[in-house]
């Protein structure tokens, strides 16, 4: 099913901002809204898979059902999907959801769909800037192969001099930050167009600001999602509930519960390429072995003399522990062979391609088992 079979008159489009047991909450595009008010059946704008602004009359938000039809074929729903509406009844506010839109992306935890960027919030000072973390933090999300962006909160604390030596050392690992202080009101304003029309996963360690950050973004999202749910209530929410609130200048925000170290479970030999400095460096020139770990082999093209280059070992040895771990739990027999032909290339010598293999097909399955653990868990 493609993009183009919904290219016709009368859509009804949405984006699914939350799900809760077996109802999706699904907030209708603004020429919905529009359509709506004016009673005129004209046609939408189906080209656009990105959430609209929300103007003063906001567009309307529909608790739906999934169609039978969906469960039939095995088609999971989940926040962020774009959908076609049938039989919205906007008084009672409820549709059925008829079909789901070809995903541009898909994050496994959180499970959310067409997310467009990460944005990663660390303050400058209280709690202090720890660069091991935030190498961390970073590698994680350039995992998910989505654009980053990253905002030091708390810049009030530190002087102009501070701030561009962090600075300075930032862009040495391929990155410019956002300095913004919730506290005075800097650069909080600049740091929201970059979620304009995007859906957006905020991500950081505790104590940074992300809720006071979020509760700047979103002043109007907040009296809204007060209504239904109570309260924002972040930090309390798990991987099972998770919400997209809008942004007044449109946009989604998704937050996820605070985690202070994240886990490094990528496949070793990806791991470089989530270092933006050594992807320059990949770019330019090339290692003499295509499956080159950039440890100790000859004619390396990556090691070398970059701040960050400790932290990629250190990174490496997490990520090829995980995947031994993996392995041994899917299959302790195979991993007894991995072994044995290991031997006599040295202790430290790893087999790339047959553990990527591997991992690949572990890591869709138990994502797919914990998607079908959580529709069996709302259903
Ligand atoms: N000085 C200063 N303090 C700030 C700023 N932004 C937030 N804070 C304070 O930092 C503390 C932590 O802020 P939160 O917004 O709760 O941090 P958080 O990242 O949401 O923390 P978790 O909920 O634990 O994940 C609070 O006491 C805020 O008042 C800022 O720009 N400057
Ligand atoms: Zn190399």
């Amino acid at each position: 099913m493609t993009g183009e079979n919904f290219a016709v008159t009368g859509q009804l489009l949405g984006t699914v901002v939350a799900v809760q047991a077996n109802f999706y909450r699904v907030q209708m595009d603004q020429e919905v809204g529009e359509q709506r008010s004016r009673g005129a059946e004209e046609k939408l704008d189906l080209n656009a898979f990105l959430p609209h602004c929300p103007t003063a009359a906001s567009p309307p938000l529909l608790l739906c059902t999934r169609r039978t039809r969906l469960k039939k074929i095995g088609q999971q729903v989940m926040v962020g999907d774009r959908v076609v509406v049938e039989e919205p009844d906007w008084a009672g506010g409820r549709g059925a959801i008829a079909y789901v839109l070809p995903r541009q992306s898909e994050l496994d935890r959180p499970a959310i769909a067409n997310v467009n960027q990460i944005l990663l919030v660390f303050a400058v000072a209280d709690p202090p800037l720890e660069p091991y973390q935030l190498s961390r933090f970073l590698i994680k999300a350039e995992s998910t192969g989505l654009d980053v962006l990253l905002c030091l909160n708390k810049s009030d604390l530190i002087s102009q001099q501070e701030q561009q030596q962090v600075s300075d050392r930032l862009l040495g690992w391929g990155y410019e930050p956002i300095f913004i202080s919730v506290k005075d009101g800097i650069n909080t304003d600049q740091a929201g167009r970059y979620l304009n029309n995007k859906i957006t996963v905020i991500a950081g360690p505790s104590g940074v600001g992300k809720s006071s950050l979020i509760n700047t973004l979103i002043e109007s999202a907040k009296l809204r999602v007060g209504e239904v749910s109570g309260k924002l209530a972040r930090g309390r929410h798990t991987t099972r509930h998770i919400e997209l609130f809008e942004l007044p200048s449109g946009g989604l925000l998704a937050d996820t519960p605070g985690f202070n170290q994240p886990d490094i479970d990528c496949i070793p030999e990806e791991l470089i390429h989530y270092f933006p400095e050594a992807r320059k460096r990949l770019a330019v020139a090339s290692c003499r072995f295509s499956d080159c770990l950039h440890r100790d082999e000859p004619e390396c093209a990556v090691r070398g003399d970059w701040e960050r280059y400790e932290h990629y070992l250190e990174f490496l040895d997490a990520a090829i522990a995980h995947q031994t771990q993996l392995h041994q739990q899917a299959d302790p027999e195979s991993t007894m062979k991995l072994k044995s032909k290991s031997k006599g290339k040295g202790q430290s010598q790893y087999e790339p391609k047959l553990e990527s293999k591997k991992y690949r097909r572990i890591s869709r399955k138990t994502q797919l088992q914990d998607l079908q653990e959580l529709y069996r868990d709302e259903e």
